[in-house]
C-alpha cells in the first residue's frame, strides 16, 4: 500500500532539478563509473522500462550459448563486441567457420602499483598517533601560546606536533621542500599549517600578499579564517577572504589599494599600450574594444603610473573566486606569494574548478624584472638562474597518491607525512603486491568513531527507519509503543563485522542511562541531492510537527548567514523542550556540500540516509563527527545491493584503515510500523505516514493545502 502511495505521490523531480532525479524512496546514489561505486537499489520488474529489451537479450544470450556449446570456436557470451541477437533469430552458420585464431599470449604479470610510485610517496614520514607536546615547548611567541590556551589548546595533536617541527621558522633542521599531509578527519590539520604560516610571514617589511590558502567551499573559508585569526592575533598580519558571496568589484576594494608611483619605464610602456589600443579602435577593430585597458590606465602626470598594493598578507579563498580575480582584477597577482596551502587537496585536484592549477601556477613562477642595479650586478657577477621559492603544503584526509594530479603543482623536494592510525604504508604496499589493494590509497577512520550499518528491509520504509533512529534518542519508547522496542533499543547491535569486542552501539545510544550528561549533540544527515534533502525534511515535519523547529535542511540554496546559524546550532543546541537531554537534536539534513572539512566539534552523529558515492565520500562524511578525539557515531542505511558494496568496499575494503576495529551491524525495531494484512484497513502511525506521503505528493504537484 505504502509502496503504491509513495510511487504515486513523489514525482521524480522537484525543486531545482539539480544532481539527478529523485527515486521512489527519496534517494538514489549518484552514478559513478568507478568500480567502487555503490549499486543503485533494485527495481521491480514492473518498474523496469527496459524489461522487454532485457528479455530479448536473455533469449539471444541463451541461443548463442547453445550454439557455442556445439562449436568451440564460437565467441564467448560475455564478449562485449558481439551484439545480442534479435529476438527469435536463429544463428545461421551457412557452412562457414570463423578463421582459427592463435591462442592469446599469456598476459604479463601486473606491475605493482606501489613500485610505480615515486620514492617520496612510497616512503612517507609516519607520525605516531601518540605524539603530543605542550605548545610552551615549541618556538612560539607567548601571546600565541596564550591565545591557544584561551581556545582550550594546550598540547599539540599528533599531526600538529610533526608539522610544527617541520615548518616553524625556528625549528631545527631548517625547513625545506613541499609537504603533502594525509591525516584523518578531525586530526587538527588546520592549526598544523596556520601556525607555521603565520610565524614565517610575520615581521616582513611592507605589506604584500605572501600567503595563499585555497579551500573548496565558502564554509571552509570562513572556518579557516577563524583559526588564522587566532594564530595571527597580535602579529600585525592582515588576513582576508575571497568568496563568491560579494560582488567582485566590492571585493577588489578589500584586496587592493589603488595609488600612483613614479616609474618612467612603466609609464612609457603603458603610454604605448594605450596608443596602440586607441589605434586599433580607430581602425574599427571591435575585438580590441573588449581588451581596451581604458582611460583609467592613463597616468595623470608624465612618468607616473597607477600602482596597486595589497591590503592583505594572507588570502583565504575558493579556487573559482581566485581565478576570477586573477583574470579580471587589475593589479591582483600572486607575484609575492611565498606560502601556498591547499586544504582538502584531493577534492581540489579531482575537479578542475575553472582550471585553477593552470591559472595559479604561472603566477607562482613569475619573477619580477630586475631593477637597473640588480641588472648590473647580475651581469657583472654572473649570478646563477634566479628561482622563486614558494612553499606548498597540501592536506587531506584522503590525500591523492595520483602522481599525474600532483604533477601540475610542480612540487619541490616533496615529503609525504602520514598520521599512523592503525594501517601503515607498509601494509598498503604489501596488499598492493598481493594485488588486493586498489591504488595505494589508505584512508583512516578516527579511532573514536563508532560505525554502524543498518539493512533496510523495505525501501519504501526508509524514512521510517530514520525516524526511529532519531526518536530513540529523542524520547524513550513509551508503553503505547510495542514491547519489543522497550526490551531492545531501537538501534541495537547484535553482531559485528570484525573481531572487535567493543559494543559501542549500546554505549553510545544509552544517553538516558548515562550518569554524566552527554558532551555531544545533534545529528547531521546526508542525502544524495538537494531535492531529496528538501522532501525528506518536509516528510519528517509532517510526521513529527512538534519536532519541526529542530529539523532543518541545509542545501546550496541556503543563504550563507543561515548556514552559519544552523551549523552553530549543532555545536550549541538550544535547551531541549523535553525534560531529558536530547542527544540527537537538532537535526540538519544536507548533501555532500557539508561533507568536506566542516568542523562541528560537538556533533554526536552522522547518518548516511543515502549511501555515499565513493569510499572517499564516506570517509569525509563520517569524519564530521568524532573529531579531535571526541566520541561520535556514524550510521549508514543500506538497501538491496548497496549492502554488498558497502560491506565489501567500505567495511572490509583495503582502502579504509580502522586499526583492527570494524563496522557494526545495527537493527531498527520496525514492528510498530508493520502493515496490516492485505485487505484490512491501515490504521495508526502507518496511516499517518501514508497521509504524509500523499500530502508531500500534493505539495510537489503544487496542489498542497
Ligand atoms: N591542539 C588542539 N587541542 C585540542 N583541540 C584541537 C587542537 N587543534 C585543533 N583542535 C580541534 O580539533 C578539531 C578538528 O580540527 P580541524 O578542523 O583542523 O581538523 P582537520 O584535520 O582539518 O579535519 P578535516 O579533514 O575534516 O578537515 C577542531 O574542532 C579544532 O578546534
Amino acid at each position: 500500500m505504502a509502496n503504491l502511495f509513495y510511487n504515486r505521490y513523489i514525482p521524480p523531480s522537484i525543486g531545482s532539478g539539480e544532481e539527478h532525479n529523485a527515486d521512489t524512496d527519496l534517494q538514489r546514489p549518484r552514478k559513478r563509473p568507478k568500480k567502487s561505486a555503490p549499486p543503485t537499489p533494485k527495481q521491480s520488474p514492473e518498474d523496469n522500462p527496459h524489461r522487454k529489451l532485457l528479455s530479448k537479450y536473455e533469449k539471444s544470450k541463451k541461443s548463442t550459448s547453445e550454439a557455442a556449446a556445439g562449436d568451440p570456436t564460437q565467441k564467448p557470451l560475455n564478449d562485449a563486441s558481439s551484439p545480442p541477437q534479435k529476438d527469435g533469430e536463429e544463428t545461421e552458420q551457412h557452412g562457414l567457420l570463423p578463421i582459427p585464431q592463435p591462442s592469446p599470449a599469456p598476459s604479463a604479470p601486473k606491475p605493482s602499483l606501489s613500485s610505480a610510485l615515486p620514492d617520496w610517496i612510497r616512503h612517507p614520514l609516519i607520525v605516531p598517533s601518540h605524539s603530543h607536546r605542550a605548545f610552551t615547548d615549541l618556538p612560539l611567541p607567548s601571546t600565541t601560546i596564550e591565545n591557544l590556551k584561551n581556545k582550550g589548546f594546550r598540547k599539540t595533536l599528533p599531526i600538529q606536533d610533526t608539522l610544527l617541527q617541520l615548518l616553524l621558522p625556528k625549528s631545527a633542521p631548517p625547513p625545506s621542500g613541499d609537504i603533502c599531509v594525509s591525516a584523518p578527519t578531525g586530526s587538527g590539520k588546520t592549526l598544523a599549517y596556520a601556525l607555521p604560516m603565520v610565524e614565517n610571514l610575520k615581521d616582513m617589511p611592507a605589506r604584500r600578499l605572501r600567503g595563499l590558502i585555497i579551500v573548496p567551499t565558502r564554509e571552509l573559508v570562513a572556518q579557516t579564517k577563524e583559526i588564522l585569526d587566532l594564530c595571527a592575533r597580535g602579529s600585525g598580519l592582515k588576513i582576508g577572504i575571497a568568496v563568491g558571496t560579494r560582488a567582485l568589484g566590492e571585493e577588489r576594494h578589500l584586496l587592493l589599494k589603488k595609488g600612483q608611483r613614479y616609474d618612467i619605464d612603466a609609464y612609457l610602456e603603458s603610454k604605448n599600450k594605450v596608443i596602440d589600443e586607441m589605434a586599433d579602435l580607430m581602425n574599427w577593430d571591435f575585438d580590441a574594444l573588449k581588451d581596451f585597458s581604458g582611460i583609467d590606465e592613463i597616468p595623470l602626470l608624465p612618468g607616473w603610473v597607477t600602482d596597486y598594493t595589497s591590503k592583505l598578507d594572507i588570502l583565504i579563498c575558493t579556487p573559482g573566486r581566485l581565478v576570477e580575480h586573477l583574470n579580471s582584477t587589475p593589479g591582483f597577482n600572486l607575484h609575492s606569494v611565498q606560502w601556498m596551502i591547499i586544504d582538502e587537496a584531493d577534492r581540489l585536484l579531482d575537479a578542475s574548478f575553472q582550471q585553477w592549477v593552470d591559472t595559479v601556477m604561472p603566477q607562482l613562477e613569475y619573477l619580477p624584472p630586475l631593477n637597473p642595479l640588480e641588472r648590473k650586478l647580475h651581469g657583472t657577477f654572473r649570478v646563477g638562474v634566479r628561482k622563486r621559492e614558494v612553499r606548498k603544503v597540501l592536506l587531506s584526509a584522503t590525500m591523492t597518491r595520483d602522481v599525474s594530479k600532483l604533477m601540475g603543482l610542480k612540487l619541490s623536494k616533496p615529503k609525504l607525512v602520514v598520521l599512523d592510525n592503525g594501517k601503515l604504508e607498509d601494509d598498503a604496499a604489501e596488499e598492493e603486491e598481493k594485488g588486493t589493494s586498489t591504488d595505494g590509497h589508505v584512508f583512516t577512520i578516527p579511532p573514536s568513531l563508532t560505525e554502524i550499518a543498518i539493512n533496510i528491509d523495505d525501501t519504501n520504509d526508509k524514512p521510517l527507519y530514520l525516524l526511529e533512529i532519531l526518536e530513540y534518542g529523542i524520547k524513550p519508547p513509551g508503553p503505547s509503543h510495542n514491547k519489543t522496542k522497550e526490551k531492545s533499543p531501537a538501534l541495537s547491535s547484535p553482531s559485528s563485522s570484525s573481531s572487535s569486542t567493543s559494543s559501542s552501539t549500546t554505549s553510545t545510544s544509552s544517553s538516558t542511562t548515562s550518569p554524566s550528561p552527554p558532551t555531544t549533540h545533534g545529528t547531521l544527515i546526508f542525502t544524495s541531492s538537494t531535492p531529496t534533502t528538501t522532501r525528506l525534511t518536509h516528510l519528517l515535519h509532517l510526521l513529527r510537527p512538534s519536532l519541526s523547529p529542530q529539523i532543518h535542511p541545509l542545501t546550496k540554496h541556503t543563504p550563507l548567514k543561515t548556514r552559519r546559524k544552523l551549523l552553530s546550532l549543532l555545536s550549541h543546541p538550544p535547551p531541549s523542550p523535553s525534560t531529558k537531554p536530547n542527544r540527537t537534536l537538532p537535526v540538519i539534513i544536507t548533501t555532500d556540500l557539508l561533507a568536506h572539512g566542516i568542523d562541528i566539534p560537538a556533533l554526536y552523529q552522522v547518518i548516511n540516509y543515502s549511501v555515499p558515492a565513493s569510499v572517499k565520500d564516506y570517509v569525509h562524511r563520517v569524519g564530521r563527527t568524532a573529531r579531535a578525539g571526541r566520541e561520535g557515531r556514524a550510521v549508514t542505511l543500506l538497501e538491496g545491493q548497496q549492502a554488498r558494496w558497502f560491506w565489501n568496499e567500505i567495511a572490509r575494503g583495503e582502502q579504509v584503515g580502522r586499526g583492527g576495529r570494524g563496522v557494526e551491524r545495527g537493527r531498527v525495531d520496525m514492528s510498530k510500523w508493520k502493515r496490516e494484512e492485505e485487505g484490512e484497513e491501515v490504521g495508526g502511525e502507518r496511516a499517518q505516514y501514508e497521509a504524509a506521503l500523499r500530502e508531500l505528493g500534493d505539495a510537489a504537484r503544487g496542489g498542497g493545502k
